[in-house]
């Protein structure tokens, strides 16, 4: 018989941040805002006699477009676990372009870790492991916090214990990818971080428009911007369409009454719901 857990995670655009630098893992962090989006990565963990990690991206019809072997984040879980497994996480979404998928695989990864060996560890010690895993590694600082739940998400402190609030929508999000922009480049480098936190708006959005439009304020005086993000930027301005960059990707996101047509001139389109839950175990199964 062999066990196999599942569980999935749902994606974050992040629309604003800023880092807060704490003395461990766990206190280091970012305060900021963005949406908890249905797309987001699926894992099967299975025992294994050695930590063996795969990553698929799938279309929409299921096929593989990419394969890889092997994610430090992903490895580190099983090491501070003491397991060895091999676990295989699926996404639709681009990888690296601002859609939150490493903390998403983390979250995933370690529900179904978790499962799998029944380690007892709780959705608290989840997330907390989650979130060291993606601070140590510099790949993000507040998408395992968000992801911890669904909806529009305000995260007023740093580490997954903080205070966060989530307003639900029914809206369809659009967003496109133009491709990656490396994570570590942007939160490992203090004079972007400098830029980051000068542009940073202090207060929280009380709903969706007001997502978009302190998004957009901090994106365009960060400096993050590049030339293609600009180009979709003033086609949706042009139509009214509100609309920000994908944090930290070459990525754009926008919603509203032609939002999707606006979008779709620029490359491959990806509509989606706000989420309305976090990461969750999905089975457990013995074949
Ligand atoms: N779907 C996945 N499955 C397993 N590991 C992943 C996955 N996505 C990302 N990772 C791991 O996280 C590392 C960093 O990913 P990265 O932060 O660039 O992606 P992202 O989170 O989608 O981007 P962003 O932080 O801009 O939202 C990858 O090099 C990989 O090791
Ligand atoms: C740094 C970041 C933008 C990377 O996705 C995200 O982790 C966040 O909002 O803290």
């Amino acid at each position: 018989m062999v066990r196999t857990a599942v569980a999935f995670c749902p994606g974050h655009i992040s629309g604003y941040f800023k880092k807060v630098a704490g003395e461990t893992p766990e206190t280091t962090g970012s305060l900021g805002a963005g949406i908890v989006v249905d797309e987001g990565v699926r894992a099967v963990a299975s025992a294994a006699d050695r930590l063996d990690v795969v990553i698929r991206r799938v279309d929409r019809n299921g096929r593989t477009l990419a394969e890889s072997v092997g994610a430090p984040p992903v490895e580190y879980l099983m090491t501070e676990l003491g397991v060895a497994a091999r676990v295989e996480t699926t996404c639709r979404l681009p990888i690296g372009s601002g859609f939150g998928l490493s903390a998403a695989a983390l979250l995933a990864s370690a529900t179904a870790l978790d499962a799998l060996f029944d380690l007892g560890l709780g959705g608290e010690g989840i997330a907390a492991l989650a979130h060291r895993a993606e601070v140590v590694h510099n790949t993000g600082l507040g998408d395992v916090a968000a992801c911890q739940g669904g909806g529009v998400v305000c995260r007023e402190g740093p580490g997954t214990a903080a205070r966060i609030t989530r307003v639900m929508t029914d809206e369809t999000i659009y967003a496109l990818s133009f491709g990656p922009l490396p994570t570590p480049e942007v939160i490992g480098s203090p004079e972007q971080l400098a830029r980051v936190a000068a542009a940073f708006p202090p207060e929280c959005p009380r709903d969706l428009a007001e997502l978009f439009a302190f998004s957009r304020a901090f994106a365009e005086k960060s400096g993050l911007v590049r030339p293609e993000v600009r180009a979709a930027l003033d086609a949706c301005d042009e139509t009214g369409v509100p609309a920000s960059m994908t944090m930290l990707g070459l990525g754009v996101f926008a919603a509203g009454e032609g939002a999707g047509e606006v979008l779709a001139g620029f490359g491959e389109l990806f509509p989606l719901k706000v989420a309305h839950e976090g990461f969750r175990l999905v089975e457990v199964r013995e074949s």
